[in-house]
């Protein structure tokens, strides 16, 4: 019996297109919000004896996370067999390391918390930095599908003469994967972060990138201060606008127009978190991670 989709609040676009893709049944799922601010989620449709698949991107993660936990206990309370988590943006990555004295490693505590109530997840590149995989902090089965491919794909159907920019030293993981698999140079800016809202860039040799294309290539776009960043340099650099491309369109606040402001060509992003720069589908890369884990722990 194939697994059931449900779609937490503001997932249903990307859970009907999963589901359509891998011809499952997308369940339904409401949640309540008392007026408490406390969530109650109810499952509208049968999950005792099944493998559920529970789609819940993780921006905005504090105000989403309390619901998606309670989703999966009253999911597995009520009889599901198999829960999986489709998180196309991870969040609580990017706290992987005890910056500060006093601080934890906040990473790890959210990896246990979602390894507690669900039995694999897949997700959508997230931000491996210091961890260098996702089984290092997760104990559940976890795919990372990668965006490379469809990125590069599209650079190669809509940008002339592209060269691929990476804003930091650990963007090279994007960075080269996309510039090989278009066929066309990468080079590496070097990053230093102040704060959350002040980046430092600056750019080796561009005279190698002389009538080229910039296009700049990272995973998250957040305060966008990283993109704008570069994209001054590049302009000081003497090169033409950039082309942005980012896996995960965060963008809080005024970030979109800032970067739109800062003078780039055009701001491109996947399909993890919804957002109007959303160009590149992704949908492809998870429905072949989800057919394998839900596959997995059918036979287990
Ligand atoms: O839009 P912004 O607010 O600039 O955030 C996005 C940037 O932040 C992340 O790296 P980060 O600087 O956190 O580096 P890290 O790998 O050390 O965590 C990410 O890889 C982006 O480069």
């Amino acid at each position: 019996m194939s697994p059931i989709l449900f779609a937490m609040p503001g997932n249903k676009g990307l859970t009907g297109q999963l589901g359509a893709a891998l011809n499952w049944p997308v369940g339904r799922l409401q949640v309540h919000y008392f007026p408490d601010g406390e969530s109650n989620p109810r499952f509208l449709d049968e999950v005792s004896g099944r493998q559920i698949v529970i789609v819940c991107t993780l921006d905005q993660p504090d105000s989403r996370i309390m619901a998606l936990y309670l989703a999966a206990k009253v999911a597995r309370e009520l009889g599901a067999t198999r829960i999986g988590l489709v998180a196309p943006y991870l969040a609580y990555m990017r706290q992987d390391a005890r910056f500060h004295h006093g601080e934890g490693i906040t990473s790890m505590h959210f990896a246990q918390l979602i390894s507690g109530c669900f039995d694999w997840m897949v997700t959508v590149d997230p931000h491996l930095h210091r961890h260098h995989a996702l089984s290092d902090i997760y104990t559940i089965p976890a795919v990372a599908v990668q965006a490379a491919p469809a990125i590069s794909r599209w650079i190669a159907a809509h940008v002339t003469n592209p060269v691929v920019i990476g804003p930091d030293a650990e963007s090279e993981q994007w960075a080269s994967e996309v510039a090989n698999a278009a066929k066309c140079p990468y080079t590496v800016l070097q990053k230093v972060r102040h704060g959350d809202r002040n980046v430092k860039i600056s750019v080796p040799d561009s005279s190698r990138w002389q009538g080229m294309t910039p296009v700049l290539v990272d995973d998250i776009a957040s305060t966008a201060r990283t993109l704008i960043a570069a994209t001054g340099h590049l302009h000081a650099a003497g090169l033409p606008a950039p082309v942005c491309i980012v896996v995960h369109a965060l963008f809080v606040d005024d970030a979109y127009i800032a970067l739109q402001d800062a003078g780039v060509n055009r701001i491109v992003s996947c399909n993890t978190v919804d957002h109007p720069s959303n160009n590149i589908d992704v949908c492809t890369q998870m429905v072949t991670a989800l057919q394998q884990l839900a596959q997995l722990t059918d036979a287990s």
